[in-house]
């Protein structure tokens, strides 16, 4: 099942810098880990902002709920999830 989720991150400018560079670090380990399972498969900065639109290849509805919440900087995002399905005019047969 994919995904468009849209992670908009809001660290307080009060929150402790060094923490803020460490949970960034292991979100980004955690973020490839998941890009070469190939479940976190695009990832794209949204010009302008601290936010970014990804898309995920997932089982279920729960495991995108599982994998979200536990996201290093999850307690500091916003984020949206929008179900997708293969559009009807690609060209690509493997879109799914
Ligand atoms: O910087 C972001 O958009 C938040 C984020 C998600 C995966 C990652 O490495 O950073």
């Amino acid at each position: 099942m994919l995904f468009m989720v849209k992670m908009d991150v809001n660290i307080p400018a009060e929150f402790d810098a060094e923490k803020a560079t460490q949970l960034k670090f292991v979100e980004k380990n955690r973020f490839q880990e998941l890009q070469r399972s190939g479940k976190w498969r695009h990832i794209w900065r949204v010009v302008g902002q601290y936010a970014n639109v990804s898309i995920f290849d997932v089982e279920s509805n729960a495991e995108l709920h599982d994998l979200l919440v536990t996201l290093p900087l999850y307690p500091f995002m916003t984020v949206t999830v929008a179900p997708l399905c293969r559009h009807p005019s690609s060209i690509y047969e493997d879109d799914r």
